[in-house]
């Protein structure tokens, strides 16, 4: 699986975690497009990034972080072929792949701990969606986009 990742400045440390995560895995291919530093920058930026990457199919799936992962998330549901889900638990990591089919993973740097954030990455990497009655509603979702 191809994976990109990216945060502002308010989950720097925390992308750091996740890709220690998703490194375990062994067969993750991770692609990081910053920030790197502790500098201010605008989270619609990184969000444009990791969600050209997944549209394009240079990546499976994004995870877009920042200080709550709101901004990001929303900036991600912009993009049309991005459903984006905001999860700072691990249940909702979980339905999110099985019932949404979520493609990005949004997370707040200063709202999970390190230790769940490490714990929903896993969920969410490794749920699969179910379809059936869910993929009727998610085809409904992105027919949104067409209108
Ligand atoms: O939803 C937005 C994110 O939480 C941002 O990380 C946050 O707004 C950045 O705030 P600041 O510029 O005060 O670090």
């Amino acid at each position: 699986m191809k994976i990109t990742i990216g945060s502002d400045h308010g989950a720097v440390q925390l992308k750091e975690e996740v890709k220690m995560v998703l490194k375990e895995y062994g067969d993750i291919e991770v692609t990081d497009v910053g920030t790197f530093g502790t500098e201010s920058v605008d989270y619609p930026d990184i969000a444009e990034k990791i969600c050209a990457d997944v549209v394009s199919g240079k990546a499976d799936r994004g995870i877009a972080l920042c200080g709550t992962g709101i901004g990001i998330s929303i900036a991600c549901n912009k993009v049309k072929g991005i459903r984006c889900a905001l999860c700072n638990d691990v249940y909702s990591a979980k339905m999110s792949r099985q019932h949404n089919n979520a493609n990005v993973l949004a997370m707040g740097g200063r709202v999970v701990g390190f230790g769940p954030a490490g714990e929903i990455v896993r969920a969410w990497v490794e749920g699969e969606f179910e379809g059936g009655r869910h993929e009727r509603r998610v085809n409904k979702i992105m027919a949104i986009e067409q209108k």
